[in-house]
This record gives C-alpha cells, structure tokens and sequence, in this order.
C-alpha cells in the first residue's frame, strides 16, 4: 500500500512551557492522510483545531511525536519549507493576497512561488489566458476582475483569489482553515460549492475546518471531531454517511 502522503504519530503540542500557564493543546495525534483524502474537522472554540494546522504547516513545533509527509521525516522544517509541499488559506479575506497587485499580478506571484527567478510583471501576458480560465472556475466575476487590485476585490472574490493562489500549483495538501466563515450565508455557500468543485475536478488532498455541522457531513469523504485536543472521531465509508447532524453534535460537546 502506498505511504499517507501525511502522517502524524503520537504529536503533541504544548504551549507556555517551563511557566505556569503551560497547557497541552494538541494530545498525543494520531492522523494518517492518504492521497485524495478530503478530511472535513469539527470541534468546539479551543479544541486545537487551528493548532493543528498550525503544526501541520511547521508554524508551530511539535514537543513531541513526528510528521512525516510521504514517508520523510519534516516535524523539524521550518514554516517556508513546509511551503514546498502544502499551502493554507485562512478566514480572514485580508490574508493570503496582496491588495495593492491586481488578480493577475497576485496569480503570477504564486505561480512564481518558490522559484529562484524574479517577479517580472511583463510575464504576465504569457499567462493571461491561464488566469483568465482559472479564475472562471470560480463563478463569481473574478474572472472579470484580472486587471482589479486585490484590495478592490469583494470579499467573496478575495477568498477565491486566496484559493486559486493556494492551489495554483497544486500542493500536495491543502488546509482550509475556515475560508468561507467570513463571508455572507450566500457567498460562503457558493464558494464553498466551487472550492468542493475544484478539489474533487483536480484530485487535490484537502483539510478543511468548519463550524457549519451541515458542511462538514456534506463536503469530503472523512470527518475527524477534535475535542480537548484529541481526535475523538475519524470517519469514513459507511459510518460517515450514516452519521447525523445531532449525532455530531454530541460528539461535539462530549466532556
Ligand atoms: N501559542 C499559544 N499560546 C497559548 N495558548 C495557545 C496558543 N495557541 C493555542 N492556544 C490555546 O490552545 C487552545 C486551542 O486553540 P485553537 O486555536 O487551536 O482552537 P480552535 O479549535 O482552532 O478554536 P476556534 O474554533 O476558536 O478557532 C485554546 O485554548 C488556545 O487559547
């Protein structure tokens, strides 16, 4: 069988060491991410849900346990390096873009990312076209709006620019970390629907937080609820589709 293209073994996390408000937040995680895996997670305001994307994207260390993306061992990689195989986009429409470049500018940034090559704007007409496809994938006008600052953008538009930058060049996870909560119900819905779109079309490996119970059933093929910094529940098959909002729900606030 092949490797979980992320695994992470007995990792815990714990904050504010060595003081007396030391606190273990992530407990002893055990998680193995295969291939085309779109894990939905769910848990309650300080469960460790943004902690554990914050460890999974070597923002925060691990003290003990380790990660290992295809097999190599990357618990000790700093942040950037983590950038090479994962990418994130967050909840803030403010985050992930640069407000001052247009829609193109910013999509040639993260096609550029991580080249040693410069930032030429002038290469943008050779990606135009590209751009211009992509950005119709969202169904929102960006597609419209190449030529727009980012910062000009309307939110909804913004948070598919942080998605299409995130997954222009196709990480081999992606972590949504609440992208659409920011948003109004009917723009959060669309979106959500796109980005569902664009995973499934493309294969991708996503996590994905959200406080929406319904999303969270609806959207991937695994549901993981994290509760007081453990995995409580990691479902898939025949056991997720059976499992109910209200179900999930007490998962949710079990003590
Ligand atoms: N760097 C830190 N220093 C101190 N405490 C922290 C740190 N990071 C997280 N915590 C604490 O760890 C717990 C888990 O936080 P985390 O943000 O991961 O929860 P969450 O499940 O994402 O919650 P929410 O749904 O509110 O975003 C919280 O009690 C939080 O205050």
């Amino acid at each position: 069988m092949n490797k979980p293209i992320l695994e992470l073994k007995d990792v815990q996390t714990i904050v504010n060491q060595g003081t007396s408000q030391a606190a273990t937040i992530l407990k002893k995680i055990n998680l193995q991410i295969n291939a085309g895996d779109f894990i939905t997670i769910v848990g309650t305001n300080g469960a460790g849900k943004s902690t554990l994307f914050n460890v999974i994207s070597g923002l925060l260390p691990v003290n003990s346990g380790q990660i290992f993306h295809n097999g190599k061992d990357v618990t000790k990689l700093s942040e950037e390096e983590h950038t090479r195989f994962l990418s994130r986009v967050f909840q803030d429409p403010k985050m992930g873009t640069a407000p001052r470049m247009t829609v193109a500018e910013n999509l040639l940034l993260a096609a550029k990312r991580g080249e040693r090559r410069h930032f030429y704007p002038r290469n943008l007409k050779a990606h135009k076209a590209h751009f211009q496809q992509l950005a119709a994938t969202m169904h929102n006008g960006l597609d419209q709006h190449l030529n727009t600052p980012a910062g000009a953008l309307s939110g909804g538009q913004r948070q598919a620019l942080s998605f299409l930058m995130a997954v222009l060049k196709r990480p081999d996870i992606i972590l949504l970390d609440e992208h659409t909560a920011a948003l109004d119900p009917h723009t959060s819905m669309a979106l959500m629907q796109t980005t569902n779109q664009y995973i499934q079309k493309e294969h991708l490996t996503a996590l994905m937080i959200t406080h929406q119970l319904e999303d969270a059933l609806k959207y991937g093929n695994r549901i993981l609820v994290l509760n007081q910094g453990q995995i409580q529940v990691d479902m898939t098959g025949n056991a997720r589709k059976q499992l109910t909002a209200e179900k999930l729900y007490d998962y949710l606030v079990a003590k």
